[in-house]
């Protein structure tokens, strides 16, 4: 099971530049969530606070009750092991193969045999369908190869907590797809706390149980997914529909009456939004129980049972 990840109060700067301030919001254990923000609004920054990389300026982050901001490098080095991260470009070693990148974390943090670390590496490649290409060196194969490398690297060590950051950059549409269908279908399978950044707005639409919307240095919403989709806040509006009338602009922000003329100027026609049907676990895997209380809320809001299929 996840483990629940509590943030109150955060807030970071460099020098003078504030990139966020007084963020709360609770991930809660083993859900899936996204962060979604215009590009430079800190959401690496924030994935690298949760982690223990960055210190903040003010606030705290709870993992598992302890408030890993006051902890020393000690046991902070401890805190982290309960995370996995899949960075950008999966991060992996160019001159190791995959198998030697995804064997690296139980080399360096465990005492595992050679034997046992086999069993693993294969276990996981297994699950993001890569068996076959444990020869094969980074630079010989595709970006969606190397994410799920980078992904069965992040496994190893059996998380309780995965950050992704962008895992679909540099994707085409259909590798994406597979993508979300392997984090649904993993997070189903090991229960773990997902945070994933991201600017792609049909992922974020099907995949969390929660999104968060960063803007203007400040967390304007984080709630489940049925609420932010349905939410008539300009900023969350403009962004779930990537419209470039609304209060987020080219560079930085609009001012208040031109955003005011763009958004009395939109016609978005029709009946509202039906809700985006969730991406459901692939066959044979279960779903987790949380999933039903989530459909029952979801058809109670939006009147129908578009996630019980
Ligand atoms: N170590 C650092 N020192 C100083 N400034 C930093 C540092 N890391 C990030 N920043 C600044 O923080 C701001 C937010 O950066 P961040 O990469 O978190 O944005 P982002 O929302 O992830 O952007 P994108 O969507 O484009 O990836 C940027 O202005 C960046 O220059």
């Amino acid at each position: 099971m996840g483990v629940e990840i509590c943030v109150e109060g955060l807030t970071k700067s460099f020098g003078h530049q504030v990139i966020w301030q007084d963020v709360s919001l609770t991930l809660p254990a083993g859900e899936v969530s996204v962060m979604l923000g215009p590009s430079g609004t800190g959401k690496s920054v924030f994935l690298k606070t949760l982690v223990g990389l960055l210190k903040p300026d003010r606030g705290s982050v709870k993992i598992a009750g302890r408030d890993i901001t006051r902890l020393r490098e000690h046991d902070l080095y401890e805190v982290r092991k309960l995370f996995g991260v899949l960075f950008q470009d999966g991060a992996l070693f160019g001159s190791m193969n995959l198998y030697d990148n995804i064997a690296f974390p139980l080399r360096e943090h465990t005492r595992k045999s050679e034997s046992e670390i086999k069993r693993i590496v294969l276990e996981k490649m297994d699950m993001v369908g890569l068996i076959g290409a444990e020869g094969k060196l980074p630079g010989e194969i595709s970006g969606g190869m190397r994410k799920r490398a980078g992904l069965a690297r992040a496994l190893v060590l059996d998380p309780e907590i995965i950050l992704f950051d962008e895992p679909d950059s540099g994707l085409d549409p259909v590798r994406v797809a597979y993508l979300n269908q392997l984090i649904v279908d993993l997070n189903a399978q090991i229960d773990a706390t997902f945070l994933i950044v991201t600017h792609d707005i049909a992922s974020a639409r099907q995949v969390p149980d929660n999104i968060g919307l960063l803007f203007r240095r400040e967390l304007v919403m984080f709630g489940p997914r049925e609420e932010l989709l349905a939410s008539d806040e300009p900023v969350v509006r403009q962004f779930l529909n990537g419209r470039m009338q609304g209060p987020i602009g080219m560079a930085e922000e609009k001012d208040a009456a031109q955003v005011e003329q763009e958004l009395a100027q939109i016609d978005e026609g029709g009946p509202a939004d039906a809700l985006t049907p969730r991406l459901l676990p692939g066959a044979g895997i279960a779903r987790p129980p949380r999933w039903e209380v989530i459909a029952r809320r979801e058809a109670e809001r939006h009147g129908t049972g578009v996630t019980s299929a």
